[in-house]
């Protein structure tokens, strides 16, 4: 049996956190590779270090002084091996970072010294071998996985090194230089371990006992999920339940590697497991779970005899990829249609997109909806259960909540509901509650 474990920021975030990951590592011979992040939040207000490296790097850039938010980043780690009492070279390592702490310094190598460090003090205290990921993970010119070249060397390199702890986050880029995964991305680097070492079991170690039906912030104590297929569970993060980067299931699900999500501060609970089979899944509940995120934007359009022009979508989204603007959904109707996208994407281009929206496909009304925010209500089953639907907008006309947008997948594996920002938690809260009554 191989277990590969991704231990993430909430795991270990002190030393204290990190002496329970070691307990659970050393409880298991089968975890043989061991992925870590960065030090996260000890408590609410707490920082990331990983967003102390990217704020560091912003003042680095701005030529404001660095050094107090540096203090703090070297003050997290000299508590952490003082905490586990290693004999760790911990200025040794800190010097070689400060030395290259210039105008040129890459935000991508400065972010992933926040695991580099970590990985390196973890493995110092298990005793185990640590390997570094700018030497087994690869990235090609165009910013993906070179999953050949990464496949080849990780597994020689790892096959060598027996027990190993690996940082999370990043790997080298095709000029040679450090590259990060986008945020939350050790969760990649653990589902890449795995598919190439072949693990019996990915473990996705947090700081909550497994995927919930919905956002433990906003629903107190929502029913977990005791098992949930990769397509529901990609649906469920990519539209915000962060529990598990989306990218992290693509790996995994390839070469039918079940995933499960553990709770370091409660290993004993079982947690959720992640499955390909939909008729082996532990739930007869409607729906599987519920997400949501906010800040997108809607632009809607209205043309009478819309659906009688031929080639009508295809000049409006010729606009979006002219301004390089990916697009979330499209619903449409009989005259109308619209379309949703992240404002990330849309990035002070607002303006430009629509006057050229204007130019080619000379709508008769042209409308934006700012402050918008997407509800996915996911679940396999709701393609075999009537009723589904109803009992979503029900629960939201009856909360007063305004539906702003409505589409659904041709899997019928998800409704997706647009409702203003201020609408959102409450949104969740409603439709979380019609259906566990
Ligand atoms: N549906 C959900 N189920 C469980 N946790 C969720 C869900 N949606 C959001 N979360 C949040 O995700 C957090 C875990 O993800 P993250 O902070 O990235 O963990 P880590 O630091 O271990 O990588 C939980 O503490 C919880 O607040
Ligand atoms: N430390 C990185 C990568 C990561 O995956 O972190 P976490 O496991 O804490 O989500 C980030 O904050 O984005």
């Amino acid at each position: 049996m191989l277990k590969v474990a991704k231990f993430g920021g909430s795991s270990s975030a002190s030393g204290e956190q990190l002496k329970k990951v070691a307990d659970i590592i050393k409880s298991d011979l089968d975890k043989k590779y061991i992925v870590v992040s960065a030090p996260g939040k000890r408590f609410g207000e707490d920082n990331k270090i990983t967003d102390l490296l990217y704020l560091c790097h912003a003042h680095i850039t701005y030529s404001v002084p660095f050094d107090q938010v540096y203090k703090m980043i070297v003050d997290r780690y000299s508590e952490i091996v003082k905490d586990l009492g290693i004999e760790f070279d911990l200025d040794g390592e800190l010097n070689e970072i400060k030395e290259k702490l210039g105008k040129n310094i890459s935000v991508d190598y400065l972010v992933s010294r926040g695991e580099y460090l970590n990985a390196k003090i973890l493995a110092k205290y298990l005793g185990y071998k640590f390997v570094d990921a700018k030497d087994i993970v690869f990235f090609k010119m165009d910013g993906t996985l070179d999953e050949e070249k990464t496949s080849v060397v990780m597994r020689k390199v790892l096959n060598q090194a027996g027990n190993a702890v690996i940082p999370g986050f990043y790997g080298t880029g095709a000029l040679g230089d450090i590259k990060t995964f986008s945020r939350g991305g050790s969760d990649i680097t653990g589902a890449i371990v795995s598919m190439v070492m072949d693990a019996d079991v990915y473990e996705n170690w947090t700081d909550v006992s497994g995927f919930m039906m919905a956002d433990p912030r906003i629903i107190d104590n929502p029913k977990r999920i005791r098992s949930i297929t990769y397509r529901e569970l990609r649906e469920l993060s990519y539209m915000g339940a962060k529990v598990l980067h989306d990218e992290a299931i693509y790996p995994v699900r390839n070469a039918n590697i079940p995933i499960n999500i553990k709770n370091t501060n409660n290993p004993e609970d079982p947690g959720t497991m992640i499955i390909n089979e939909r008729e082996k899944l532990d739930t007869d509940l409607p729906i599987t779970g519920i997400a949501g995120r906010k800040d997108f934007t809607v632009i809607g359009l209205q043309k009478f005899y819309m659906n009688s022009e031929v080639g009508f979508v295809r000049k409006l989204l010729s606009t979006l990829e002219m301004f390089d603007i990916t697009f979330e959904h499209i619903p449409s109707g009989i005259d109308t249609v619209s379309i949703v996208i992240d404002n990330e994407n849309l990035n002070g281009k607002l303006e430009k997109l629509l006057s050229e929206i204007e130019r080619v496909c000379k709508p008769d009304a042209l409308n934006v909806y700012k402050n918008i925010a997407l509800l996915a209500v996911v679940g396999q089953n709701m393609a075999f259960t009537t009723g589904v639907s109803a009992k979503i907008f029900n629960s939201l006309g009856e909360n007063d909540i305004n539906i702003r947008m409505i589409d659904q997948g041709s899997s019928e594996m998800n409704i997706i509901v647009g409702v203003a920002e201020k609408d959102f938690e409450k949104a969740i809260k409603s439709i979380y509650a019609a259906f566990n009554k």
